[in-house]
Formats: C-alpha cells, sequence, structure tokens
C-alpha cells in the first residue's frame, strides 16, 4: 500500500464536525484505492488565533506545503469579528491560497435528481443542471492594495483595489476552457466590463485564450448572470471569473442545488490542492451536530480525483452521496416530513455503509 500524507484543517464552527464525518469516507475510499493515508492535523482560523494568537501559524503552513493534499472544514466566527483586520481567521484561507499558489477554485454544481424537489426554484428549472464554477482564487480585489481607514476632504474612507494582470486570466480561462473539453464544451466568461478597466482587460485576455483553445466563449455582465443562474441554470456549462464575483455566483449557485451544506470545492495550482466546502464555519448551527457534511464529503471526493488521480474511489464517493439522499436521508437544512432526519455524523455512518 503506498502512502500519502494529508493535512486536515478543521478550523471553526461546524468546520470539525464536517471535516470528522468527510475524513473517515476520505480514508475508507482511500484504502480500496491501496492508499494508505497518513494525516497532519492542523490548527487554522480563529482556532489557531486562540491557541498562538495568529490565524495562519507557521506549522499549519508548513504541513500544508509538505502534504500530498488539504482537507478543509471552514472559519471564522462572531468571536473573532472584532480581532486587528490583519489577524482575522478569514486570513488564513486567503494566505494558505497565496501561499501553496492555489490560483484555480473549481465549484460544481449538480442537481440530482433526489434534490430537485429541495431548490427553491421549481424542480423543471433546476432538473439537470451541471455547471462547473471556476473561480480565479488569488487574484483581484480579495488582494489587491487596500486601506482599513484615511481621512480625504475631512471625511473618513476606505477602500480596496481590483487588479488583474494578462498571465493571470489567461491561465484561469485556459483551464475552463480546457476542463469545458471533458464537458460540454461551452463557456461563459463573467465580469463587469461595462465598468471596470480590470474586466475590460478579463474580456480581451479570455477571448484570445478561447480563441487558441477552440472553445466556444461567451461573455456576460455579473449581474446578469446572477439572474440567468436563477431563470435558467441548465444553460450554462463551464463559468470562469474573477475572484469577487465567484465567490457570490458560487454561494447563489448553491442555493439552485438546495442547500449550501451540498457544494464541494476544489482549489489547485502550482502545489498541493486544497478541498473545502464551499460554504462558512456556520456559527448559527455550530456544536449543534446538525450541520450538512456532504459538501465537504464531495470536496474528499474532489481531493481523491485530481490530487491522488484515484478516480474510482472518488466517483464511488459520489455515488454513496447519491444513493444515501436518494433512499431519504436528510439532515436538518434538507428534511421534510416524510423523509428521514439525521445528525452530521450519522450521514457521515450512512455513507460509509453504502460505500
Ligand atoms: N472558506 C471559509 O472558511 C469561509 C468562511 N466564512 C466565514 O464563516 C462565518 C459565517 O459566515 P456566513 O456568511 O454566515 O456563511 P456560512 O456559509 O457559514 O452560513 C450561511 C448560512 O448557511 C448555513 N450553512 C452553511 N453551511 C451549512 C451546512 N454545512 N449545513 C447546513 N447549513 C449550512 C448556515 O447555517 C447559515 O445559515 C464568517 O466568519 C465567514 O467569514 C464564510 C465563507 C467561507
Ligand atoms: C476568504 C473566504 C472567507 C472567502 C469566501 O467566502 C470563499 O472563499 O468562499
Ligand atoms: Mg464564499
Amino acid at each position: 500500500m503506498s502512502s500519502k500524507k494529508i493535512a486536515i484543517i478543521p478550523g471553526d464552527g461546524i468546520g470539525p464536525e464536517v471535516t470528522a464525518a468527510a475524513r473517515e469516507i476520505l480514508t475508507l475510499a482511500a484504502r480500496k484505492a491501496g492508499l494508505d493515508l497518513e494525516y497532519a492535523t492542523c490548527l487554522a482560523g480563529g482556532a489557531a488565533i486562540d491557541a498562538t494568537g495568529v490565524p495562519l501559524p507557521d506549522d499549519t503552513l508548513a504541513a500544508a506545503k509538505t502534504a500530498d493534499a488539504v482537507l478543509l472544514g471552514a472559519v471564522g466566527g462572531p468571536k473573532w469579528d472584532t480581532v486587528a483586520p490583519d489577524i482575522r481567521p478569514e486570513k488564513a484561507i486567503l494566505g494558505l491560497r497565496k501561499a501553496l499558489g492555489l490560483y484555480a477554485n473549481l465549484r460544481p454544481v449538480k442537481v440530482s435528481a433526489a434534490l430537485a424537489a429541495y431548490s427553491p426554484l421549481k424542480p423543471e428549472i433546476v432538473t439537470g443542471t451541471d455547471i462547473l464554477i471556476v473561480r480565479e482564487l488569488t487574484g483581484g480585489i480579495y488582494f489587491g492594495p487596500k486601506c482599513e481607514s484615511e481621512t480625504a476632504d475631512g471625511v473618513e474612507r476606505a477602500w480596496d483595489t481590483e487588479i488583474y494582470s494578462v498571465p493571470e486570466v489567461a491561465r484561469i480561462v485556459r483551464m475552463a476552457c480546457k476542463a469545458a473539453k471533458g464537458r460540454r464544451g461551452r463557456v461563459t466568461s463573467v465580469d463587469k466590463a461595462n465598468v471596470l478597466a480590470s474586466s475590460r482587460l478579463w474580456r480581451r485576455v479570455a477571448s484570445a485564450i478561447a480563441q487558441e483553445e477552440g472553445t466556444e466563449l461567451s461573455h456576460m455582465y455579473v449581474d446578469n448572470c446572477a439572474m440567468q443562474l436563477v431563470l435558467g441554470p441548465k444553460t450554462f456549462d463551464v463559468i470562469v471569473t474573477g475572484n469577487l464575483f465567484g465567490d457570490i455566483l458560487s454561494d447563489e449557485a448553491a442555493v439552485v442545488a438546495g442547500s449550501i451544506g451540498l457544494l464541494p470545492s476544489a482549489s489547485i495550482g502550482d502545489g498541493p490542492g486544497l478541498y473545502e466546502p464551499i460554504h462558512g464555519s456556520a456559527p448559527d448551527i455550530a456544536g449543534q451536530g446538525i450541520a450538512n457534511p456532504v459538501g465537504t464529503i464531495l470536496s474528499a471526493a474532489m481531493l481523491l480525483r485530481h490530487s491522488l488521480r484515484a478516480e474510482a474511489p472518488a466517483a464511488a464517493v459520489e455515488q454513496a452521496v447519491d444513493a444515501v439522499l436518494a433512499e431519504g436521508y436528510r439532515t436538518a437544512d434538507l428534511y421534510r416530513p416524510g423523509l428521514t432526519k439525521v445528525s452530521t455524523e450519522e450521514m457521515g455512518k450512512l455513507i460509509i455503509k453504502q460505500l
């Protein structure tokens, strides 16, 4: 059996609950593929601030850099909302993304037949939705120069800056085009080129790269995209967009699928990949054992596929999730009378049994 190193970062809020469920499934699925996983459990976010004073301790970063892959829950919460901006828990995520060169965030949104009725949209609108959101992850306004507070013309103000360079746009659009080739072949590039200079550069570079790749590309303004995702989610194949727009549109698309608790993500780039659900630490439900672990479990499946090159176990995990949902088991976020309500832990065990 060959051995792989996984850095596991539970984080805050529901993070420890959902990563515990996913870890068991990851271990079992990997073993079936002849892989023995060696875990290093690391602190990040609010838990790290409490223990060490900083959100991303050096030993966490070192463990992530030397791992074959990283599995993360979520960070943040009201307890740390008043800490200095440069040590906020969310800095841990941004720091990991930057330090590991994770410039691409893949967020698949699929609506399984079993869950079409759970979308707030009509089943006929959502059934068959299969979107891959490719979000740029290490540039844009999250990483541009910023000012927390200054005085200008006698009033206090703050500012952030959106910057995109040609190579940053080229590599993410190229990745989206390559991903589209294994799918329905269509890429929608989302921007705000009617207002933003950075978006006009984005649009120009996206067109050139799509032409080089021979990929069908269309452009859409982000405000229209927000509307079209609700009106006709089935019309999208691959969406490629910047950091801020991708963050917002993927939470919107998550609701199309029924619950934000269902959706996984893979952050990939130059080094080890990082896998995390798209949701946050959900402080409102933390510690109650009711969080939906499926987004993290499907993130573990993406880890198997992208970082460990173990396609069969990745697909087995996805099928096990579908089967358990089809049998009517639901965590509280998706529960309706007539179905079987289960806890986070029970959902994990059911998926293990199915595997
Ligand atoms: N990657 C990360 O670590 C992220 C961290 N955050 C942080 O998380 C904290 C809370 O942020 P919010 O804006 O409230 O977003 P959130 O995603 O944590 O929660 C939004 C809503 O969705 C629900 N929800 C989220 N995940 C769920 C799950 N697995 N099962 C069932 N329900 C779920 C929550 O209960 C809440 O009602 C903040 O400190 C924020 O900065 C937010 C997004 C990403
Ligand atoms: C830094 C994170 C809190 C941003 C976010 O919401 C996300 O990546 O989904
Ligand atoms: Mg987000």
